[in-house]
């Protein structure tokens, strides 16, 4: 690792978040454990609300999509009213949901509710999205010497957009020039990256992606995206093949912008 020169042809950076703009730490011993031990409070509080019916749904389809796997939670219909039969529906969706998360999924069904339960958390300071150092001054850089910036994540674009409107740095989201989540596709399919391409506007070999996930950079890769792995503290170490096969960055200070001399 030291210095990696960005391809002339690049004109967007788009940006993986958990292990790549922000500590897996963060997510796996602060977001994480902030569904797990609020979410039947918040199902409960929030069950007659539209949104709140919608993202059952939405799990509901998922489970369905799930039954043939090992461990799969079914959540029922409503049959009928009464506290009872509320709390049998709602104990369901709560064991799904663990379930899920015990298996780091990556479902829009999940990430969608997980947004937004984590409004109230940021919202009441709770929590604090949590940003590496270098991220803020580097991608400052990167824009001026014109480049676009982007975030693509699993986590849903309003859980991004909490995490970086509500952040150790402050209010970063005028960094960002868009956000995509799993509703263009997921993150290690490379029909996600050309979709990506199409919303932004340009070729997919005018976008590097940054990930710490070499199954995403595999994906993006197959797609003629640029690539380059990130490599932080905590992260899931890489295999000798794959040290030597990616452009490695500890750093985003670590890129080199032709223009940026
Ligand atoms: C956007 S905050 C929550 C992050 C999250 O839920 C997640 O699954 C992280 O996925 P990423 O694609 O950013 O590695
Ligand atoms: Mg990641």
């Amino acid at each position: 690792m030291g210095v990696l020169p960005v391809p002339a042809e690049v004109r967007a950076i788009l940006l993986d978040i958990e292990g790549t703009t922000t500590p897996i730490a963060f997510v796996q011993e602060t977001l994480f454990p902030y569904i797990k031990d609020n979410v039947k409070e918040y199902l409960r509080a929030h069950w007659e609300e539209e949104e709140c019916q919608r993202d059952v749904g939405l799990l509901r389809k998922q489970a369905q999509e799930d039954s043939n796997l090992d461990g799969a939670v079914p959540i029922p219909l409503e049959s009928g009213s009464g506290e009872e039969e509320l709390e049998r529906v709602i104990q369901a969706v709560v064991d799904n949901v663990h379930w899920q998360m015990s298996l780091d999924r990556k479902t829009t069904a999940l990430k969608q509710l997980q947004g937004h339960m984590w409004r109230a958390a940021y919202a009441t300071g709770h929590v604090k999205g949590e940003i590496f150092e270098d991220v803020v001054p580097a991608i400052r850089k990167w824009r001026e010497a014109g480049m676009k910036v982007y975030i693509y994540s699993s986590g849903s674009v309003e859980a991004q957009k909490l995490l970086f409107g509500y952040s150790t740095e402050g209010d970063i989201l005028e960094l960002f020039d868009g956000h995509f989540d799993t509703k263009i596709g997921p993150k290690v399919e490379s029909e996600s990256y050309r979709r990506i391409a199409a919303s932004i506007g340009c070729a997919t070999n005018n976008i590097l992606f940054l990930t710490d996930v070499p199954r995403e950079a595999n994906a993006a890769e197959e797609a003629d995206t640029h690539v380059a792995v990130v490599v932080r503290p905590g992260n899931a170490g890489l295999t000798d093949d794959e040290k030597s096969y990616y452009s490695l960055i500890s750093s985003f200070t670590e890129l080199f912008l032709p223009s940026s001399t």
